[in-house]
């Protein structure tokens, strides 16, 4: 096992959950609190020039509090590696869920759908387009509740997210028209065709455009032809097709999709979310703090809401809410007591 000094007495590393190009994640246990995290493990000389996209990730996470959006604990930078600590999904990949189910039924597909329209209707209220939205980068926690992760591709247009684009990006089997020809393309419209996609999966168990060849899944993309299995019904056929025009300017768009009846399941309540970008004040969790590092809760908090969000502190506070909104006691390991004190009040 591989020692991080960086990691030492705060985070207990146990095994590889995933490996990509440039970065792995590993399941970790936040020693203070017990809780398991997620911890992505990135060398800086392997990411070259992939390095901005860790920026991007985490000034993304930072700002996007949602709770189908998979949240940043910590972010430990050494002088060879990035450390980022996040929420612990142990539901895994929702691609392997459908697969395991060959495909799922509408409710349980409106189940899931219904809480990625959420997150994504949170982020553009917000003026982030993820641009990378496909079934790997959407798991589930132990709750089978969806978390939206990789924002390592996000744009945030300084012009809001009606300014158009041009980076190329994402994989190419969920990428809109548009952005496969390498037109100027919205974030919004992109990440709405990507949902298609996503919905198509959840639906029917398999994509709407597929093949080994990158020429020929071009032409099925820009054909905006596919099959549409029997089982579907009108309603869902109809959402699909809205979603999947390749006209971006015919595409429904978020706010359409969220008092879409096939989505609200015909209540007119449409989909809701929370304009949360700052955390809430909990008093209890702030004096467990306090009884630890000796410190007063509330210049804990000040220094909490001063901070850059991505410290020890930060993870501690943010795990101890995440216990307690679990109904979980708000214990702390007393052999981290001067750990913690140490890396709080440094
Ligand atoms: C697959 N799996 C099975 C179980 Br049980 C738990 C998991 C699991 O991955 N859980 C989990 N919780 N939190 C995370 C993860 C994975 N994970 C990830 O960020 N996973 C991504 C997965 N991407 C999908 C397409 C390309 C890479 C990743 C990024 C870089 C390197 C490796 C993996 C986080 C940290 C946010």
């Amino acid at each position: 096992m591989v020692r991080y000094a960086a990691l030492k007495g705060l985070y207990d590393l146990e095994k590889t959950i995933g490996s990509g190009g440039f970065a792995k994640v590993k399941l970790a246990t936040h020693v203070a609190t017990g809780e398991k995290v997620a911890i992505k493990i990135m060398e800086k000389t392997a990411l070259g020039d992939d390095l901005p996209r860790v920026k991007v990730e985490v000034e993304a996470l930072k700002t996007l509090l949602h709770q189908h959006i998979c949240g940043l604990y910590q972010v430990i930078e050494t002088e060879s590696h990035y450390f980022m600590v996040m929420e612990y999904c142990s539901g895994g990949e929702l691609f392997d869920h459908i697969v395991e189910k060959n495909k799922l039924s509408e409710s349980d597909s409106r189940r899931f759908f219904y809480q990625i329209v959420s997150a994504v209707a949170y982020m553009h209220s917000l003026g982030y387009a993820h641009r990378d939205l496909k079934p790997e980068n959407v798991l589930l926690d132990k709750d089978e509740n969806l978390k939206l992760i990789d924002f390592g591709l996000c744009a945030k247009p300084k012009m809001g997210i009606q300014a158009h684009l041009y980076t190329s990006c994402g994989s190419p089997t969920y990428a809109a028209p548009e952005l496969i020809m390498g037109k100027k393309y919205l974030g919004s419209e992109v990440d709405i065709w990507s949902m298609g996609v996503l919905l198509y999966a959840l639906l029917c168990g398999f994509l709407p455009f597929d093949d080994n060849n990158l020429e020929n899944l071009y032409k099925k993309i820009l054909s905006g032809k596919y099959e549409e299995p029997y089982w579907l019904s009108n309603n869902s056929k109809m959402l699909i097709k809205s979603m999947l025009q390749i006209d971006p300017a015919n595409r429904i768009t978020i706010h359409e999709l969220c008092r879409h009846p096939w989505i609200t399941g015909n209540s007119l309540k449409s989909v809701s979310f929370i304009h949360r970008t700052e955390f809430e004040k909990d008093d209890e969790v702030l004096s467990t703090m306090s009884a630890i590092c000796g410190e007063k809760s509330i210049d804990i908090w000040k220094k909490l809401v001063q901070s850059d969000r991505t410290d020890y502190r930060t993870a501690t506070y943010l795990l101890l809410l995440d216990r307690k909104l679990r109904g979980l006691s708000l214990k702390i390991a007393p052999t981290t007591r001067s750990r913690l004190k140490q890396e709080m009040n440094g």
